[in-house]
C-alpha cells in the first residue's frame, strides 16, 4: 500500500493549478445514461472515483476513451439496467445511475451503497423522491429494485439538503412527464454544472443554484460537449497548504467565488488573500488567529474542507470551535492530528482545537478517509520533521497528483510504493 512521506518545514511558494471537480464530474458522467451518442468532457480529473464510474458506465454498455483531461463517452442503449455490488461498493456516488436508468428505461437494479468512514449515509431521500414521481421501489437482497411506466413530474420537498439526492432527481426529472419542482434543493456549484450540461443535452431546467429547481420533462435528450467546473475543494486545500506553511501560493484555474466561506474565515484569521476571476493567492503570514467554523450546505462552510481547516487551526493562535453539521462521524482525523501534537478535544459534533503555533511534530499516521488524508498531509507540512501518511488510497479517490503539486511549490514530499 502506498504512503506519502513529508519532511515539513518548507514555506511553499509559487503557482499551482486546480483540476476539474470530482464531485461535478461524477454526476456529469452519469448524465450520459440519458442519451445515445458521443459525449465529450474536458477538464476531467484523473482519479480513482472517475475510473470506478467508467467501470460502471462500461458495464452498462457505454465505451469510454480518455486522453489527458478529455473523456469521450460513446453512449449506447443499455441492455441490462443493473449496477452490481462489486462496482457500487467502490464508490457511493454510483447511486447516481438510479435516477437516469429508471427515467429512461423504466427499470433499474442498483446495489444499495453502504455507509463509510464519515457516517451511515443513507439514500432514503433519493428513494422517497423517486417514489413520489411514480416509481415502484423495493429493497431486496441489498439491491434497490425500481420500476416505473414513465416518471411523473411532481413537487418534491427534500427533508434536508442533499447534494446527491438533488442530482439524482434532476437526472430523473429531465425525462419525466410534466413539471418537477425540487424544493430545499442543494445549491452547490456542482449542481449548477450538472444543470448546464443537461441543458446542453436539451433539458429544460431553471432555478439551479437556488433552493427551488424547476424541470420541465422532455421526450428525449442528445449527447453534448461540456467542460467540468474547477474543483473548489482541491483549490481550497492548496490555498490552506500555502497558508499553513506561512508561504506565498497562487492557486490558478479556480473559481474564488465558490470558496467565499473559506476565504472569509481565512481573512478573519489574519491571512491576506488576493483574488482574481480564476485565481487566488495567500500571502505570507507568520501567526494567525483561531476562528470558529460550522459546516453547512453551500454557500456555507463545506464539510469537505473541515478537516483541512482543522489542521490550520491546530497551529493557530488561540482556540477554535469546529462544528460538523453534515456528517455524524467526520472527526476521524482528530486522533491522528493529536498523535502529531495537536491539542484537540472531540465531542459529538464539535471539536475544540487549542492552537499550538509551531507545536506539531512529525509522526506515522493513518488516513481514514479522503479529506482526512489531505488534513494529515497539511499538518505534516507544518512540522519540522518527518510524517508518514499511510493508507493513502483514500487520497487517490479525490486528489490528482497532490504530492506532485505540493512538491512543485517547494514541499519536501514524495510517494512511497509498498
Ligand atoms: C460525490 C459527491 O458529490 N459527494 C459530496 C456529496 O455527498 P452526498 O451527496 O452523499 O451528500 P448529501 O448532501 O446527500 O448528504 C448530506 C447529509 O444528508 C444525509 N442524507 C443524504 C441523502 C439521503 O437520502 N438521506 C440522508 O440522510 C447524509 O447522510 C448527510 O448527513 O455532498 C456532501 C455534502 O456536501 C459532500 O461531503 C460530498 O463530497
Ligand atoms: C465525502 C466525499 O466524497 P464522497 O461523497 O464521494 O464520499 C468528499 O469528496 O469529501
Amino acid at each position: 500500500m502506498d504512503s506519502i512521506i513529508i519532511n515539513g518545514g518548507n514555506a511553499l511558494h509559487g503557482e499551482v493549478t486546480t483540476g476539474g471537480s470530482k464531485n461535478a464530474a461524477l454526476p456529469l458522467l452519469f448524465a450520459t445514461l440519458l442519451a445515445d451518442g458521443e459525449f465529450r468532457f474536458d477538464n476531467v480529473p484523473g482519479l480513482v472515483d472517475i475510473d470506478s464510474t467508467v467501470l460502471l458506465l462500461e458495464h452498462l454498455g457505454a465505451r469510454c476513451e480518455r486522453d489527458g483531461g478529455t473523456m469521450i463517452v460513446h453512449a449506447k442503449p443499455c441492455e441490462e439496467q443493473v449496477a452490481p455490488y462489486d462496482i457500487v461498493r467502490k464508490m457511493r456516488a454510483s447511486i447516481l445511475c438510479l435516477g437516469p436508468l429508471v427515467a429512461r428505461y423504466g427499470q433499474a437494479e442498483v446495489s444499495l451503497p453502504g455507509g463509510c468512514a464519515i457516517g451511515s449515509r443513507p439514500v432514503n431521500f433519493h428513494i422517497e423522491a423517486l417514489r413520489q414521481m411514480g416509481a415502484e421501489i423495493e429493497i431486496e437482497n441489498g439491491y434497490i429494485h425500481a420500476t416505473a411506466k414513465r416518471l411523473q413530474g411532481t413537487c418534491i420537498v427534500f427533508e434536508n439538503v442533499t447534494v446527491g439526492g438533488t442530482e439524482n432527481l434532476m437526472l430523473a426529472a429531465v425525462l419525466a412527464e410534466g413539471k418537477t419542482v425540487l424544493e430545499n434543493a442543494a445549491k452547490e456549484p456542482e449542481i449548477v454544472d450538472l444543470a448546464d450540461c443537461l441543458r446542453a443535452m436539451g433539458a429544460k431546467i431553471e432555478g439551479d443554484g437556488s433552493s427551488v429547481i424547476t424541470i420541465e420533462g422532455v421526450e428525449s435528450l442528445h449527447a453534448c460537449a461540456h467542460r467540468v467546473v474547477p474543483d473548489r475543494i482541491e483549490a481550497g486545500t492548496l490555498l490552506i497548504a500555502g497558508a499553513i506553511t506561512g508561504g506565498d501560493v497562487t492557486v490558478k484555474d479556480c473559481v474564488p467565488g465558490h470558496l467565499d466561506a473559506l476565504l472569509r474565515r481565512m481573512t478573519e484569521c489574519g491571512f491576506e488573500i488576493e483574488t482574481g476571476e480564476d485565481w487566488m493567492r495567500v500571502l505570507p503570514c507568520e501567526r494567525w488567529t483561531a476562528v470558529d467554523i460550522a459546516t453547512s450546505p453551500y454557500p456555507g462552510f463545506p464539510t469537505d474542507l473541515q478537516a483541512q481547516f482543522m489542521a490550520l487551526m491546530t497551529v493557530a493562535n488561540g482556540t477554535s470551535v469546529i462544528t460538523e453539521r453534515i456528517f455524524e462521524n467526520r472527526f476521524m482525523h482528530v486522533q491522528e492530528l493529536v498523535r502529531m501534537g495537536a491539542d484537540i478535544t472531540p465531542k459529538t459534533q464539535v471539536a475544540i482545537v487549542r492552537g499550538r503555533p509551531g507545536g506539531l511534530s512529525g509522526a506515522p499516521v493513518m488516513a481514514t478517509d479522503l479529506r482526512a488524508s489531505a488534513s494529515l498531509i497539511l499538518a505534516g507540512l507544518a512540522t519540522e520533521d518527518e510524517t508518514i501518511v499511510n493508507r493513502i488510497y483514500h487520497l487517490d479517490r479525490g486528489y490528482e497528483k497532490l504530492e506532485q503539486k505540493l512538491a512543485g511549490l517547494g514541499a519536501n514530499i514524495e510517494r512511497r510504493s509498498g
